[in-house]
Order: structure tokens, then C-alpha cells, then sequence
């Protein structure tokens, strides 16, 4: 059992000031140097909790999601791993990442260019697998991979839910696939126990949108706007009553994404009655587009923390 303790921060731990560390290869504890400890979360096993399950635990505490999203493999595969352990040390609840695609019909200029670094970095599912085999047992945060809906078929549908349920990844997100191609892909998702996200959005009709919410499994996401994925100054005042009719057609949890990128937008959305606020590109720029990945990880840290304070 690869157990590991965590402080609230992932690079909090580097930080001297009060609390203790306990030393493994001694027999009792001992004060082997002053570190932050900001708060040490309970020791973690190997298993980690579902989507669902995640949102049951919030609802009971009153809280709202927290989902990040990033590109594996950009800047690199290293970096990423690095990044599942900030974004799990700073209080994210789910985390969506990406499998870098050709053709990423669906994503604005941030997260293309995060996907093509990714892919000329030689980046690819095989190798995000292998990563998130070392990362998955250090973090209690559920994953749920997101990825077009090609890689799925190349590889085909049963095997590739074989292999990411091995992994421990919870959740699946494939934004092209449309309602009515999904009766495989759910069908092979309950079978290995992954939780298929399904996707609505401003634009989509009212029975289609009871239909969606009928079929998605973990959480509902709903897009907030038209367009393509980025970070956008404002959020549309329609997520308001678009929650409102989602709500009205299911009791399964509601997460929006699109354009979040500020404290405020959180508040905003948290404020409308959303149970959790994805946000993808913001992130993704601060990743890839840093000077080097440690400042990378410094500023990654530096947003989530600051979104986490929006939620609490
Ligand atoms: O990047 P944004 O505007 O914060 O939106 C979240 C988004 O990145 C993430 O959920 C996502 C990445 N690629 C997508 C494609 C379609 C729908 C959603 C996505």
C-alpha cells in the first residue's frame, strides 16, 4: 500500500515554519525539521473516491467543485505529473485532463497550442498512461480523463475503458461524441466502472438536454457559452437560468466550463447554484506558457489557491 502524506499546498512543504516531520526509517517520531505543515491532510492510500461520490461528499459540506483542466504532456510529461500534485495539494476535488489531439475541434487557441507542444513533444496516450500509472497512488484528487472521441475508437472502446480504469481514472469526458453515438461508450463505461461525463450546452433544446442529463454519469457539464474553449472576461448571465432548467430536469451534480478564469467568475457561478466550476485554458496558458515549468508550477499553484479561496 504506497501511502504519502500531503500538506494543503503541494510546494507549501518547502516552506520552514511550524509543524514537524516524521521520520520513516526511525521507530518513533522524531523533529527532523521545521517545516509548514499548513494542514496535513489524512494519510492517503491508494484508492481514491469516485466523481459521484465526490460530489456527495461536497453537497453534505456545503461545498462546490473545484475542476481543474490541463493538457498532459505540456510542456511535458514530467511537468504534468508535477502538476497532478499541485493541483491535488491545493484543494482541486476533480481534475480534467486532457489527452493532447490533432484536431481539437472544440478548443480555443490556448488549449490548440498546449496540444500541439504536447504532441511535438512526443506526448501520446501510451505515455500518459504510463505517467498517470506513478502519479494516481500519490493523490486522493479523482481523475477524469478527457479526450476526443478518435483516440477511443482507434484503440477501441472496451480495451481503451480497460486500460484507463486500471489506471484508477473515474471519469471520462469526450465532448464530440453526440448523444446518440454514446450507447457503446456507456454501455463500456458502467461495464469497467468509469464515469462517463456528458456534455450540454446554451444551445442545446430542452428534451435533448433531459436526454443528456438522463445518460451522463458523475457529473453534468455544462458549457456556458457558444464557441470554443478560453478564457473569457465575463461569464454569460444565461448560465444562471440554464442551471435553473438542468436542475428542474435532474438531481445529478452540475458543473460549468467555458471562459472561467477569475475568483469573481467562481463566486458568480457558485452564486447561481452551480456544483462545480471546471476551468481549463487559464490554467493551461500558466503551464505552458511560463519561462520554465518551475515557474509553471509556482503560478499554477499560486491560481488554484486563489480559486480554492473563491469556493470557500
Ligand atoms: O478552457 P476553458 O474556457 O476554461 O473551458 C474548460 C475547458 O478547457 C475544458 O473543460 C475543456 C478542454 N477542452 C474542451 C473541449 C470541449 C469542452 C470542454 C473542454
Amino acid at each position: 500500500m504506497a501511502i504519502a502524506f500531503k500538506s494543503s499546498c503541494f510546494l507549501q512543504f518547502n516552506k520552514p515554519n511550524t509543524g514537524f516531520g516524521l521520520s520513516f526509517s526511525s521507530r518513533k517520531p522524531v523533529i527532523i525539521s521545521v517545516k509548514r505543515y499548513t494542514s496535513v491532510a489524512a494519510i492517503k492510500t491508494m484508492e481514491t473516491v469516485g466523481i459521484s461520490e465526490t460530489f456527495n461528499r461536497l453537497k453534505k459540506q456545503g461545498k462546490v467543485a473545484l475542476i481543474p483542466f490541463i493538457t498532459a504532456g505540456d510542456p511535458d510529461l514530467s511537468t504534468t505529473a508535477e502538476a497532478l500534485k499541485v493541483l491535488d495539494s491545493c484543494g482541486s476535488d476533480i481534475i480534467e485532463l486532457g489527452v493532447p489531439y490533432s484536431d481539437p475541434l472544440a478548443d480555443g487557441p490556448v488549449i490548440q497550442a498546449a496540444a500541439t507542444r504536447a504532441l511535438a513533444r512526443g506526448s501520446n496516450f501510451d505515455s500518459i498512461i504510463s505517467m498517470l500509472n506513478e502519479v494516481i497512488p500519490q493523490i486522493s484528487t479523482p481523475i477524469a480523463l478527457f479526450t476526443y472521441y478518435n483516440p477511443i475508437l482507434k484503440r477501441g472502446t472496451g480495451k481503451f475503458m480497460s486500460i484507463v480504469r486500471d489506471t484508477g481514472v473515474h471519469g471520462l469526458v469526450v465532448p464530440d461524441v453526440p448523444l446518440e453515438e454514446t450507447k457503446t461508450l456507456r454501455e463500456e463505461a458502467k461495464k469497467h466502472g468509469i464515469e462517463l461525463v456528458l456534455l450540454t450546452t446554451p444551445t442545446t433544446p430542452t428534451d435533448r438536454m433531459k436526454a443528456i442529463v438522463d445518460a451522463a454519469e458523475g457529473f453534468v457539464y455544462l458549457v456556458s457559452s457558444v464557441g470554443v474553449t478560453g478564457a473569457r472576461a465575463s461569464v454569460s448571465g444565461k448560465v444562471q437560468a440554464l442551471l435553473q432548467d438542468i436542475k428542474e430536469a435532474t438531481t445529478k451534480p452540475v458543473a460549468v466550463g467555458f471562459g472561467i478564469s477569475t475568483p469573481e467568475h467562481v463566486k458568480q457561478i457558485v452564486g447561481w447554484g452551480a456544483d462545480g466550476v471546471i476551468v481549463g485554458s487559464a490554467m493551461v496558458r500558466l503551464l505552458g506558457e511560463a519561462k520554465s515549468p518551475e515557474e509553471g508550477l509556482k503560478e499554477l499553484e499560486k491560481f488554484t489557491r486563489s480559486l480554492k479561496s473563491a469556493l470557500d
